[in-house]
C-alpha cells in the first residue's frame, strides 16, 4: 500500500464522517479491513484520520488566513487541505513537501487544476509562514476553544463546572492517544496465566493502574490474539471496571444490568459471581442485545440473559424487590470518551444533554422498585458533565427517600481514588487517572 492511497483513503473517510456523522473507529476499522491496509500504514491511517477530527477546529484556525474565499471553498477540499496540514504541524515522520505533493496529486484527480494550484498555494505558504499562534485569540475561554478543538459552548459549560484551568488540562488530555487495557476474566483464569499467554504471542503488557484485573498493554494490539478468542478476558477501560465492584456482589445473587449492551460490564459481574447467580441484561436495542450473547459465549459465561427490554418499563416483566443489586449504566454524551471518539465533541449538543438527563432519570425510577431491601443501586455514565451525574442522582434521591449515598462505596474504591469518593459518588476526569472520565454512584435501598 502506497502513502498516496493511505492520505487518499483518509479523505474518503473523513468525508464520510462529515456527510453521514458515523463514528471514526467503526468506519476506520472498515475501512482498514476493506483495502487490506497492514503495518505501519495502518497506523499512518489512523492517526491522520483521529488527528484531523481531534484538532478540526485547530486546523481550521491555522487554514483561515491562507484561504482567500472559504465559502466558495469545497468541502473535500477543505478536508483534504486540514488532513495535510495536520500532517506538517503534528507529524514529524513525512516530509512537508512530500505531504505537499500528494496533497496536489489527490487534488488533481478529484478536481481540476484550478484546485490543485490552490491546494499547492495554501500549503507552501503554510510551509513557508508558518501558522499563527493562539495569542491572537483575546477571550481565554474561545482560546481554550480553539487550541484544543472544543467547541465553545462545551468549554465554557466545563469552565461553569470545574473552572477555567481544569477545564484546559480536560481539553488537552482529551487530545490524547487513549490506552489499552484489558479485563482478565478471573472466572476461569488468572492474571498471571493471561499475561504468559498474551507475551506468547507478541503482547506486552503490565499490570493496570487500579483495577485487580486488569492489564494495559504496552505493544501490539489485543483484540487480534488467540488468547481474545478463548475468552481470556475482555478489552475494557479501567475505570468502567469499577463499576462491578461498586456493586459489591456475592455469589448466587441475582443482579439487574438495565442498559447492558454491549456487554462490558454485564460480563463482568457475571465473572465476579463466579458462573453463579444471574445477570438479567436489558437492551432497549435488539441488534445490541446480540452483541451481550456474543461475549458471554466467548467468555463461556452461561450466567448472563440477554434480553431486549426498555428499561423503563422494566415492572412489567419483573416483580418488586426481585433483584439483591441493579446496575444503571445510562446511555450519556460520553463527554469522558472523547479520546476515543473525537466526534462526539462536535455531534453531541446542549439538548442532547438536558434530553439524556430525563431518560436517566427515567430508567432510574423505573428500575427502583426492583430492587430488595438493603439492595445496593449503581447508577454510571462515561461522560463528565454534572447535569448528567450528580444532577441526575440528586434529583432522584430527593424523589425517593427510601434511597441513600452508600457510604461503604469507598472500601470497593482502590486505594489511590478513595480520595476522589464523596458522598458515594466518584468522578473520574481524563486529565487526571489517564483512564476516560467516568462517574459512578453507589445508592442503598433502605430496610
Ligand atoms: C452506556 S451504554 C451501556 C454499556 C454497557 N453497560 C457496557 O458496559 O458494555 C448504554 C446502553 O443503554 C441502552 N439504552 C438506551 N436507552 C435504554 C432504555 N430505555 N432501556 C434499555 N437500554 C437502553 C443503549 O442501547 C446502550 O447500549
Amino acid at each position: 500500500m502506497s502513502r498516496y492511497n493511505v492520505r487518499s483513503i483518509a479523505l474518503d473517510i473523513l468525508l464520510s464522517i462529515e456527510k453521514n456523522q458515523a463514528f471514526s473507529n467503526l468506519l476506520l476499522n472498515k475501512s482498514i479491513e476493506k483495502h487490506e491496509v497492514r503495518g505501519k500504514d495502518a497506523g499512518l491511517l489512523t492517526e491522520i484520520v483521529y488527528g484531523s477530527i481531534q484538532r478540526r477546529d485547530t486546523l481550521d484556525y491555522y487554514l483561515a488566513p491562507f484561504i482567500k474565499n472559504p465559502k466558495k471553498l469545497q468541502s473535500w477540499v477543505r478536508v483534504l487541505l486540514r488532513l495535510s496540514v495536520y500532517q506538517m504541524i503534528y507529524l514529524d515522520r513525512v516530509p512537508d513537501r512530500a505531504i505537499i505533493h500528494e496533497a496536489v496529486e489527490i487534488a488533481k484527480q478529484k478536481g481540476h487544476r484550478g484546485i490543485s494550484s490552490m491546494v499547492n498555494g495554501v500549503l507552501r505558504s503554510i510551509q513557508r509562514e508558518g501558522v499563527r499562534s493562539f495569542e491572537e485569540i483575546q477571550d481565554p475561554l474561545e482560546r481554550v476553544a480553539i487550541e484544543t478543538s472544543h467547541p465553545l459552548w462545551l468549554v465554557k459549560r466545563w469552565a461553569e463546572q470545574y473552572g477555567m484551568d481544569r477545564t484546559r488540562e480536560i481539553c488537552m488530555a482529551n487530545l490524547t492517544a487513549p490506552k489499552q487495557t484489558i479485563r482478565v476474566n478471573t472466572a476461569r483464569f488468572t492474571v498471571d496465566e493471561v499475561k504468559a499467554q498474551l507475551q506468547e504471542e507478541g503482547i506486552a503488557v503490565e499490570k493496570g493502574e487500579f483495577a485487580p484485573e486488569a492489564l494495559e498493554v504496552q505493544k501490539g494490539n489485543a483484540a487480534y490474539t488467540e488468547a481474545f478468542k478463548k475468552g481470556m478476558f475482555t478489552i475494557q477501560d479501567e475505570s468502567s471496571m469499577l463499576v462491578a465492584h461498586a456493586l459489591n456482589v456475592e455469589e448466587n445473587e441475582t443482579v439487574l444490568d438495565s442498559c447492558a449492551a454491549p456487554g462490558g460490564k454485564s460480563t463482568h459481574i457475571a465473572e465476579l459471581l463466579k458462573g453463579t447467580g444471574k445477570v438479567i441484561s436489558l437492551d432497549i436495542h435488539d441488534h445490541k442485545v446480540k452483541l451481550i450473547a456474543e461475549q458471554a459465549t466467548r467468555l463461556q459465561l452461561t450466567n448472563i440473559e440477554p434480553t431486549v427490554l426498555d428499561s423503563r418499563k422494566a415492572g412489567d416483566s419483573f416483580g418488586k424487590e426481585s433483584f439483591d443489586r441493579i446496575l444503571v449504566d445510562a446511555p450519556c454524551s460520553g463527554f469522558g470518551v472523547m479520546r476515543r471518539k473525537p466526534d462526539l465533541k462536535y455531534v453531541k449538543t446542549q439538548k442532547d444533554v438536558e434530553q439524556l438527563s430525563h431518560i436517566q432519570l427515567q430508567i432510574l425510577e423505573a428500575v427502583a422498585p426492583l430492587l430488595k431491601s438493603n439492595g445496593i443501586l449503581v447508577y454510571s455514565t462515561c461522560t463528565i458533565d454534572q447535569e448528567e451525574n450528580s444532577d441526575v442522582v440528586h434529583a432522584f434521591l430527593q424523589k425517593n427517600d427510601q434511597f441513600k449515598e452508600d457510604n461503604t462505596f469507598v472500601d470497593r474504591v482502590p486505594e489511590q481514588l478513595k480520595q476522589n469518593v464523596k458522598h458515594g459518588q466518584i468522578q473520574l476526569l481524563p486529565d487526571q487517572q489517564h483512564s476516560d472520565g467516568f462517574y459512578i454512584a453507589c445508592l442503598r435501598k433502605q430496610v
